[in-house]
Parts: structure tokens; sequence; C-alpha cells
């Protein structure tokens, strides 16, 4: 199979959807690898590296569609990358079709196969290509939470951790899984006041087992939410349902019951986000304000940490490349559950029953 890794276009994006040593273990396999040139540069890989590892190097990302059976990337493709999508092209990356109607009704016009690293599932209902991103982001969304919690940043003006005699800051993570664990760990870690709100009990239970003394755990219900606005600092947003549009857990008229500079970051914001004042943002304009509350709601965090992240998406995709590749992508689906869990758009068609219900399609 011929596999295409163009450079990613999205703002301040620096990761690249294979490694060099991706390229050296396809290629052993028999495939054959086009790398557009810089690609890899953002993470710290060269074209050289590229070379050395069997890639070829093509200047345009035009000529990477052209040639490619499969293209293997990091982000959503933007408007600009439509018109360089093939009918029957297999696009292997994140979509979050629920947070955009215009990428999901394109990528149905495409006719090209869209399966989607966020919806491949585990028999025990786990993502393997979203977690090392979530874990990212959930390490993250505190060292910014932190930061914009600074006065000079528009926030209140308040350290995490505290410091000796007087109190720490109140950290709400609402979504107990990936993103909420890690983000809860380094919370507490800083040494603030944690509560982690999740509707599985069964996720309470083992968190509860897990986390430091300065971690408390609640089921989440909209009173439970509500009763804490008052007090909280920064709010961290890690809500989840597979695939589909993110419920709004805090609404445009509860900001009034938080203190201003309390700063909320959405991770979910690529589900459409659990906050409903979040709107996307980037990595060069990452905050705004409403009612004094600051918003931060980039939607490829990780992206900023591309020397850790590359590493961490790459080695779990890598797995179902080599699937995919060797096997064609029906063949790799229909012999691998949690692949097929992932293919969301081929023929023309829409397969995901929550992107369906979001846009009524
Ligand atoms: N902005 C960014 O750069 C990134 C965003 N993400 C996003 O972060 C979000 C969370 O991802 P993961 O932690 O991996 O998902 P996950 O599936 O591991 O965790 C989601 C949790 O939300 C809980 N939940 C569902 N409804 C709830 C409710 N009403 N109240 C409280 N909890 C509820 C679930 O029980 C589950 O434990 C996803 O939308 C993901 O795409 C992930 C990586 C990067
Ligand atoms: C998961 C995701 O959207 C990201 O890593 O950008
Ligand atoms: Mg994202």
């Amino acid at each position: 199979m011929i596999i295409g890794v163009p450079k990613e276009i999205k703002i301040q994006e620096f990761r690249v959807g294979l490694t060099p040593a991706g390229v050296q273990g396809i290629t052993a396999a028999g495939h054959s690898v086009y790398v557009q040139t810089a690609a890899g540069e953002g993470s710290g890989l060269s074209d050289v590296q590229y070379i050395a590892a069997g890639a070829k190097v093509l200047a345009t990302a035009a000529e990477v569609y052209a040639i490619a059976d499969m293209i293997v990337k990091v982000k959503e493709p933007l408007a600009a990358e439509f018109p360089l999508i093939k009918k029957n092209q297999i696009l292997f990356t994140y979509f979050h079709f629920a947070a955009s109607r215009e990428l999901t009704e394109a990528m149905i016009a495409s006719g090209a196969v869209c399966i989607a690293y966020e919806t491949v599932e585990l028999a025990d209902h786990s993502l393997p290509l979203l977690t090392p991103m979530s874990e990212v982001a959930g390490r993250m969304a505190i060292q910014v939470g932190a930061f914009y919690l600074g006065k000079p940043q528009g926030g209140k003006g308040k350290l995490l951790g505290g410091v000796p005699g007087v109190k720490p800051a109140n950290v709400l993570v609402l979504g107990g899984g990936v993103v909420g664990t890690q983000a809860a760990k380094m919370a507490a870690g800083l040494g603030a006041n944690v509560t982690i709100m999740d509707t599985n009990l069964a996720r309470l239970r083992y968190l509860d087992e897990v986390m430091p003394a300065n971690v408390a755990t609640q089921f989440s219900t909209s009173y439970a939410i509500q009763e804490a606005l008052p007090t909280v600092d920064l709010v961290v947003g890690a809500v989840l349902l597979h695939g589909a549009k993110a419920p709004h857990l805090i609404k445009r008229d509860d900001l009034k019951k938080m203190t201003p500079g309390t700063v909320l970051v959405d991770v979910a914001v690529d589900q459409g986000g659990c906050i409903e004042t979040c709107k996307p943002t980037t990595h060069e304009n990452p905050i705004y304000e409403i009612d004094g509350i600051v918003h931060y709601c980039v939607a490829n965090m990780p992206g900023a940490v591309p020397m850790t992240s590359t590493l961490a998406l790459t080695q779990a995709t890598l797995p179902y490349v080599h699937l995919i590749a060797n096997l064609g992508w029906t063949e790799a689906c229909i012999q691998n559950e949690a692949l097929n869990k992932g293919l969301t758009i081929y023929d023309g068609k829409l397969f995901h029953a929550g992107v369906a219900a979001t846009f009524n399609l």
C-alpha cells in the first residue's frame, strides 16, 4: 500500500502522523511511504531522518494526497485539504465529526474511507487512540489553568497549591476518564484541593482508591455542580460521550455563580465542549473572557508539546496502520472490531449513530 503523510496545517499544530521509526517498520513490511517536506520538523524529525528510514519526500500536500492509498495524519482535514481527498482514499486521523457538520458533510461527499482515531474502541470500551492525547491534554490542562489563574493573565490571582498558612485553590474536574484522571493527578501534585465528578460510580470507586488524599470524588449531578461553582477557582471540562456531542454541564447563566477570575479549561471542546459558553480557540489566541470568567478552549492542546505528543500518538496508531496496510481497510475492519468502531464514513455514507444523531443525518 502507498501511505502518505502530509504536514499539518492547523494553526500551531506541530505533530505529525508517522515518525521515522514508524516509516522504517512500514517500508520493511513492503509498503511505500511518502512524506511531505518538513512534516516532522515541528516534532524534531527531519526530512533526512525520514529518507534514511525509507520514505520518499514530496514538496506539496497535493502530491502526497495524489499518490497515497492511505493518508495518515493527526488533525481533521481542514477546508483547504478537502479538494485534495480522493474517492476511496483511506483517511486515518482524528476527525471529531460531532463538532463540525461542515467536515461531516464534506467527508460524506468525498467518497473517502474515514477511520477516526477517537472512536477506535476496545472491548473494555477504552479508546486506545484517544487515550495518549487525553493523557497529554489532561496534564496540560492544569499547567495552563495554573498559568491563567495569575492576575496578569486575567485570573483571580491564586497559586494552585497555596502556601503554608494560606489555603490552596479549589479545582473541579468534570469527568473522571483519562483527561480528568491526569488533570486531577497534576492538580493534586501541586497541592490543590481537587474534586472529580463523574456519573460512572464504578469509575468514582476506582478513583477514590488510587487518588491522593487531596482529591475527593463526587457523583455528577447538575445540583452538585451548581453547589460547587461559588467556591471553585479552576474547572477542567473532561466529559465524553463516545463520538457524540458533549452535554453542557455549565450553562451561560451559571457563569455569574462563579467569582471573577475563575478559569475554565474545556478540554472537551473538540466534541463541542461541556461548558455552554465554550468556543474553540487556538494556541495563538487561547483564551477569552465572558462575565470575568476566563475560558481556555484550545481544540488541539497536545499540538503545543509535539516532542511528547507525536511519540505518544504514533506508538498507539502504528499497529493499526500496519493492519490496514497489510490487509486493506475492509478486511482489517472485519478482523479487528476495535478498528471497525472507528470506521465512520465510507462509500458516501455515515456509519456512526452518535454523529448521525448530532446532525440529524
Ligand atoms: N482539546 C484537546 O486538545 C483534547 C481533547 N480531548 C477530549 O477530551 C474529552 C475527554 O476525553 P477522555 O478523558 O479521553 O474521555 P473518557 O471517555 O476517558 O472520559 C470521559 C468521562 O466523562 C464521564 N461523563 C460522561 N457524562 C458525564 C457527566 N454528565 N458528568 C460527569 N462525567 C461524565 C464518563 O463517565 C467518563 O468517565 C474528549 O472530548 C476528548 O476528545 C482529548 C485530547 C485532547
Ligand atoms: C484528541 C485531539 O483532538 C487532539 O489530540 O488534538
Ligand atoms: Mg482536539
